[in-house]
């Protein structure tokens, strides 16, 4: 399988002097195409950080972004905004979608923005809409649809067009238990037929089990990976 995300040695310090935060040190991290990687730690161990530097949307202080082999770390700001609009896919906790557009125009956004023709866009986007199980809410605002079905968007929105990579910080963290599990099958799921790599991070070992491998952060150092969840109960002892 081809590397889709391949981190090398990432540090990202805030600040300065001694008052510099390191939160994250020498991180190295590769994920592969359809392949699923959980990232735990306690709070303030740097998951959001990775997540942030890993999609462009950070600079790290050093180390090296590969996304299908380009550096973001090299690439100017114009570059860098394409590759995260045609590339890469964010999903968050809050949703994140445009309350004023419809679940498709939502999910049609990011071609849009980079230029697609509308009908084009349109297109892509009803079959992200599909592939997400959603299709018959393609004309529905946020508003009209229930939580569960806004992260379906989103996830539709993340994966549109030619997306190889998606970042996904506490995706379920709005969710009850059931529809938070659901939209955890169907990331597995977009990994598994899709041929998508994903990075999730997560504080729930029961989400972190739809993974192929964990990994965990403590104080900005990647302190252990693991196989599938059998190991995580073990790493979690590791790192107390
Ligand atoms: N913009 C910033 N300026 C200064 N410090 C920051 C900034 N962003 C993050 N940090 C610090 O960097 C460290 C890592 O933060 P980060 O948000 O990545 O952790 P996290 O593991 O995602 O935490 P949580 O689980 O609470 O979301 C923390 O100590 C945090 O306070």
């Amino acid at each position: 399988m081809s590397v889709v995300l391949d981190i090398r040695g990432l540090s990202r310090v805030h600040g300065e002097g001694p008052t510099a935060v390191h939160a994250l040190r020498k991180v190295d991290l590769a994920v592969a195409a359809g392949e699923l990687v959980a990232v735990m730690g306690p709070s303030g161990s740097g998951k959001s950080t990775l997540l942030t530097c890993a999609g462009g949307l950070d600079r790290p202080t050093s180390g090296e972004i590969l996304v299908e082999g380009n550096d973001l770390v090299t690439l100017g700001t114009a570059d860098l905004a394409a590759m995260r609009r045609r590339r890469i896919g964010f999903v968050f906790q809050d949703f994140n979608l445009i309350p004023a557009l419809t679940a498709l125009e939502n999910a049609a956004l990011p071609l849009e923005l980079d230029g697609t023709r509308p009908r084009q866009a349109r297109k892509a986007a009803e079959l992200a809409l599909a592939e997400v199980g959603i299709a018959e809410l393609a004309d529905r605002f946020p508003d009209e649809i229930s939580g569960g079905q806004r992260q379906r968007v989103a996830i539709a929105r993340a994966i549109v067009g030619e997306r190889k990579l998606l970042l996904a910080d506490e995706p379920t963290g709005a969710l009850d238990s059931e529809t938070g599990e659901a939209v955890l099958q169907l990331l597995r799921d977009r990994c598994d037929s899709k041929g998508i790599a994903a990075v999730l991070v997560t504080h729930e070992a029961r989400h972190a089990a739809w993974a192929d491998r964990v990994v965990y952060l403590r104080d900005g150092v990647l302190v252990g990976q693991s196989g599938p969840l059998a190991a995580v109960d073990s790493l979690l002892e590791e790192a107390r």
